[in-house]
């Protein structure tokens, strides 16, 4: 239940803001991982999406036969045409969340392409298409991430409204240290690697940086990947902000550019993830993964369509489904050979169309954000 906080200044305010939630109206935050029954989301938007400006982190990120495309179209704003046919998808996957009785809620309308500046750069903005890479929430706690994008460093404010509601109903709402993004967090000298040679990454240890997209939560444990936009110094400071509680385990990513867990390594179910053969090496997955059954995702089958051939994101976004429960999983129309797999598995999936929001950053996964989910802190190892 929201509730206005009393008055500034009266002793009653005071009192209010210590407060910490009752059994009774508990927190209106609360998911402990990514497959129990999901009553309330956020879903992204695509009004106000801009072309990311031109910077390493990004251009290295995208399909290499993209990367002169959104150089190109920088600071741009996307064409209405494609927004058209991403918000039509959108729009589907709205349709069936709400059917499904899922609580869907939206960020504020925002315009990413105003340039801003701190002291040291400037940029313009980019989009709240995927709310997944830059919020977590375990427990009852909302976390906003670090992100190393300077394209994504005032994201937040079209969640804020939100988020506030969320506090003020009982939510716990912590922002990691604010990084400052300076010239002294990327490697300006970095090159691609080749398939197979070591993987480098465009930013160095300088500040702690993090996507919550490269998490995911099964309980007292999570699962993280070290990549483009995440460093150990980020992995260390939520690891000890989240305390005894919770073991974060790296999953060695094998992708040469490595963005988002949610492509790689897809928890599905109480000991059941879905990976990604050419990501993630299946044989040498952390201990805590021991009882699990490793479910070997088919490989993406081919797509077809200029909004696929465009988007941000590699055919392995695939695996980037979204369970409602533990059987029920929200996974795109054009792969059945997946499809058939999670069937085989034992899982119910709901296939509609998704692709055309690659472009704007990923698909089913990556346009929401957990805000609850009914069930409790367990170990599943
Ligand atoms: N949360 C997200 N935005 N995930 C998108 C991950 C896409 C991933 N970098 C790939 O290309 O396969």
């Amino acid at each position: 239940m929201e509730r206005d906080l009393p008055e500034t200044g009266s002793e009653a305010a005071t009192a209010a803001a210590a407060r910490m939630p009752e059994k009774a109206d508990a927190s209106p935050v609360m998911s402990y991982n990514e497959w129990d029954p999901l009553e309330e989301v956020i879903v992204g938007r695509l009004e106000g999406a801009t072309i990311p400006s031109n910077h390493i982190t990004v251009t290295y990120n995208l399909p290499p036969s993209v990367m002169g495309l959104y150089r190109l179209a920088a600071g741009f704003k996307y064409p209405g045409w494609m927004k058209k046919l991403a918000q039509k998808e959108l729009d589907g996957f709205i349709a069936l969340l709400e059917a499904e009785g899922v609580k869907v809620r939206r960020p504020e309308i925002m315009d990413f392409s105003k340039k801003y500046r701190t002291p040291n750069w400037s940029s313009r903005g980019f989009t709240i298409a995927c709310p997944r890479d830059g919020y977590m929430v375990v427990g009852d706690e909302i976390i906003e991430s670090p992100m190393c994008w300077r394209s994504r460093h005032f994201e937040q404010e079209a969640y804020r409204p939100l988020f506030k509601e969320y506090f003020k109903a009982g939510a716990r709402w912590t922002s990691a240290p604010r990084p400052q993004l300076t010239d002294d967090l990327y490697r300006y000298d970095y090159k691609l690697p080749k398939k197979g040679g070591p993987i480098e990454y465009t930013i160095n240890e300088f500040e702690p940086v993090f996507d919550a997209a490269d998490f995911v939560r099964c309980g007292r444990d999570l699962f993280v990947t070290v990549s483009n936009v995440t460093n150990r110094f980020g992995i260390a400071w939520l690891q000890r902000h989240l305390g005894h509680t919770y073991r974060i385990h790296e999953i060695p990513s094998l992708c040469t550019q490595p963005m988002h867990i949610d492509s790689t390594f897809m928890p599905l179910a109480p000991g059941k993830v879905l990976v990604n053969p050419d990501y993630c090496d299946v044989e040498n997955l952390p201990p805590a993964l021991k009882r699990w059954d490793v479910l070997v995702a088919p490989r993406p089958d081919p797509v077809s369509g200029i909004m696929a051939k465009i988007s941000m994101c590699s055919p392995w976004t695939s695996i980037n489904v979204l369970s409602l429960t533990e059987k029920k999983v929200v996974v795109d129309a054009s792969q059945p050979t997946l499809i058939r797999a999670l069937k085989d598995w034992g899982f119910e999936p709901l296939p509609i169309p998704f692709l055309a929001y690659g472009p704007f950053g990923g698909a089913f996964h990556c346009a929401t954000l957990d805000i609850r989910r009914r069930g409790t802190l367990e170990d599943y190892t």
